[in-house]
């Protein structure tokens, strides 16, 4: 029998039975960057897919294919939008966002751009260039605004995973992985979801790394943690821009092309590194393309992320 892996556990549900009981369901695929998603729109909350249904959709061989799915749902439908409502009531739309395991993450800042890109091209929202949507979310309401070639996204603040003052070394884990000679330091960040940063040396080390398998975060924290390799152009600013480049193992997935929230994590946790030296605009490159991280100061004196770059619809089917 197949085995649908859910986060730490092996469930004996058999992926083929369990899309076979979802024949008739409509979707979408879109990627960002190469990180792609299953699109579900479900204006009647009708469909809430257990874990095991999402992993079986997600499912590369037997499925649709995806590293996560994400399900449109009126704010107003679900207790988690209806709290957002009160913040901002212009949120209509919940991104419901599902790992390709079948768990849950509160943020998935390529699946927010791929997320409006699908709402905009299904009818569902009119987005015009310039103009800005509010999408309700896990970790809170995101702004995303439509750009000539892409969507920025307002991703708000975000913080060391422990206490700045707690940091030993400038570090808070050690991260060992399949190609390292040896564990290397790991900076955590948490951007409504939750990463940790280690930097490699050499481009070799960067391409050797096996990500197949989870690498080994020492401690882990208990909701677990997506992990970026990152590694640093020489020189690191070129024309007041910092420039790296990124491989991510996520939490719940594997490895993926790219990951928003962890491109933010990866130029956040190099800055700290660099000395905090005021670079305010970063180039992160993945495997799957380049995204663009920028640090703002908003009228509060809080410092605010965005995250932009390109979200592709790739098609629309029907399960069997
Ligand atoms: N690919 C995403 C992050 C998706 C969620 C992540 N795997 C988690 O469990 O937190 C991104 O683009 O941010």
């Amino acid at each position: 029998m197949n085995k649908a892996v859910l986060r730490g556990q092996v469930s004996t549900i058999d992926p083929v039975e369990v899309l076979s009981g979802l024949s008739g369901l409509a979707f979408a695929k879109a990627h960002a960057t190469g990180n792609d998603f299953v699109l579900l729109a479900d204006p009647r909350n009708d469909f809430d897919p257990s874990p095991e249904q999402v992993a079986a959709i997600c499912d590369r061989h037997r499925g649709v294919g995806g590293d996560g799915l994400i399900r449109a749902v009126p704010s107003s439908a679900i207790e988690e939008g209806r709290d957002l409502l009160l913040g901002d009531p212009s949120a209509y739309w919940f991104m419901d966002y599902r790992n390709a395991d079948g768990s849950l993450s509160e943020m998935c800042g390529n699946g927010v751009r791929a997320f409006v890109h699908f709402l905009v091209t299904e009818g569902f929202v009119e987005l015009p260039a310039g103009a800005s949507l509010s999408i309700a979310t896990r970790a809170g309401i995101k702004t995303v605004t439509r750009s000539v070639n892409g969507y920025a996204v307002g991703m708000g603040p975000w913080a060391f995973a422990f206490p700045a003052e707690a940091l030993a070394n400038d570090r808070d884990s050690v991260v060992d992985a399949e190609g390292l000679k040896a564990p290397l330091p790991g900076l955590s960040i948490d951007m409504g979801n939750p990463h940790t940063v280690v930097t490699v040396a050499t481009a070799g080390q960067l391409a050797g790394l096996g990500l197949v398998r989870s690498p080994r975060v020492d401690p882990l924290p208990a909701a677990g943690t997506n992990v970026e390799f990152v590694l640093r152009a020489e020189p690191l600013v070129h024309d007041g821009i910092g420039e790296i480049s990124m491989r991510v193992h996520e939490r719940g997935v594997g490895e993926t092309l790219s990951c928003g929230t962890g491109a933010c994590a990866a130029a956040l946790a190099t800055r700290h590194w660099a000395g905090d030296a005021g670079i305010g605009e970063w180039n992160v490159a993945v495997p799957g393309g380049v995204v663009k991280v920028r640090f703002t100061v908003d009228s509060a004196g809080d410092e605010q992320v965005e995250l932009s770059g390109p979200a592709v619809m790739t098609g629309r089917g029907v399960l069997a």
